[in-house]
């Protein structure tokens, strides 16, 4: 037999507060109940009333938040019998807020032994597409259901935030929602995302900082940044053996390493550099991308802007370097495109964007093999002990 009499008020409160469960915060990812955003629900007369807290003044994801409950109320009490109250957390409630989370990753959450897969992306030399790659990996990596954050450490020359489409008319990047002093990093296209470029009030501001303030940033950037259960997370490395990356190797020695080049002698040689550089850290050098790489032209013939072989050249040359440890593949070769450039400029990953052109279909192929690649459980901590 069904119960047809109406439900009482507690009964009410009661699947009005279970349906407020399923709600998640956009950017903390986590229930709104959990992060203690839900205040007071009271029920009369078949109306319901849900106080709901913010997190912070003028938060960002307000509108998505309030519209989210309201469908959760009504889904339970009917249209028009719920009224939402959006206030503000008090300090006292913030820091709670922020303590929890806290405690749920841990002060330095991607270091040894973490379930994140930690991927470093580098290069021996400037403009050779490294941003670009990240950014494209970050991306079909996202749309292929994983959680993905992305660093951009690339201190003096950020490039993630305009890539992504991050940033305003005015070039002005994102900047990140505040809570207390946790940092929540802005999304596009499912990556979180953090980057210095966010800090700056002007885009154009010049970053003149040296090794123990890099260090800070990059150790605030994994420590301080609410980024939640990532399945990976992309480091976007400045170019060469610098400061940065030598920092990265101490907080990241667990990190995998993919060494970005263009088919070019110059290029190549350094590229090798800067993966030994890892591996003196206890990085482990995964793979090795060529990008602006020969491309068909519509004629038939094949435009070697700049030459060939600097993928593979440098893939043999870590994999000789190493003897004994699993060779260094080449993970894949994306030709110059002008679609790819364009995407970059107007902040669309061509793998999005474009995905049939065919630096998107490298760019495809070579996420799916980094991500064929961590399947694995070598080399992570299972928490079991043998008896
Ligand atoms: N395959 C490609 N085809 C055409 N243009 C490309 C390709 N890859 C990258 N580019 C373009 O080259 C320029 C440099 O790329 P990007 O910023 O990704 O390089 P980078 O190595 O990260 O540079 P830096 O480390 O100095 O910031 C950009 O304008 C980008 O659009």
């Amino acid at each position: 037999m069904t119960d047809t009499r109406q439900p009482s008020d507690a009964e009410l409160v009661e699947r009005v507060t279970a349906a407020l469960g399923t709600v998640i915060d956009p950017e903390l990812r986590r229930p709104l109940p959990e992060l203690g955003m839900v205040g007071e629900v009271t029920a009369r007369d078949g109306a319901v009333t849900v106080e709901i807290r913010l997190t912070i003044v003028g938060c960002p994801a307000a509108t998505t938040i309030e519209r989210a409950v309201t469908s959760a109320v009504e889904g339970v009490v009917g249209e028009g019998n719920a009224v939402i109250q959006v206030g503000v957390m008090t300090p006292e409630q913030r820091t709670a807020l922020t303590e929890r989370l806290r405690g749920a990753t841990r002060r330095m959450p991607f270091g040894p032994g973490s379930l994140t897969r930690v991927i470093a992306v580098t290069s021996g030399k400037g403009g050779v597409g490294k941003s670009t790659v990240t950014a494209n990996l970050a991306a079909a990596l996202a749309s292929d259901g994983l959680n993905v954050g992305l660093v951009d450490a690339d201190v003096h020359g950020f490039s993630i935030p305009g890539l992504l489409g991050l940033v305003d008319a005015s070039g002005r990047a994102t900047p990140p929602t505040r809570v207390g002093d946790m940092i929540v990093p802005p999304r596009a296209h499912g990556v979180a995302v953090i980057s210095i470029g966010m800090f700056l009030e002007d885009p154009a501001a010049a970053v003149a900082w040296r090794g123990p303030m890099l260090h800070r940033t990059i150790e605030q950037f994994l420590g301080d940044v609410h980024f939640g259960d990532l399945d990976v997370l992309l480091i976007d490395l400045p170019p060469g053996t610098g400061d940065v990356a030598i920092s990265l190797g101490q907080l990241l020695p667990n990190a995998e390493v993919v060494v970005v080049t263009t088919p070019q002698h110059a290029a190549s040689d350094v590229a090798v550099r800067s993966g030994t550089v890892a591996r003196q850290s206890g990085q482990t050098v995964v793979g090795v991308v060529e990008t602006m790489s020969p491309v068909v032209l519509a004629d038939g013939s094949t435009l070697e802007l700049f030459g060939s072989g600097g993928g593979a050249r440098v893939a043999e040359r870590l994999s000789s370097a190493s003897p004994g440890t699993e060779p260094v593949a080449l993970l894949g070769s994306v030709p110059l495109s002008s679609v790819l450039r364009e995407g970059g400029d107007t902040g669309s990953p061509v793998v999005l964007g474009a995905p049939a052109d065919p630096a998107a279909r490298a760019l495809r192929a070579i996420a799916e093999r980094l991500s064929r690649r961590g399947r694995g459980l070598s080399g992570r901590s299972l928490g079991l002990s043998p008896r």
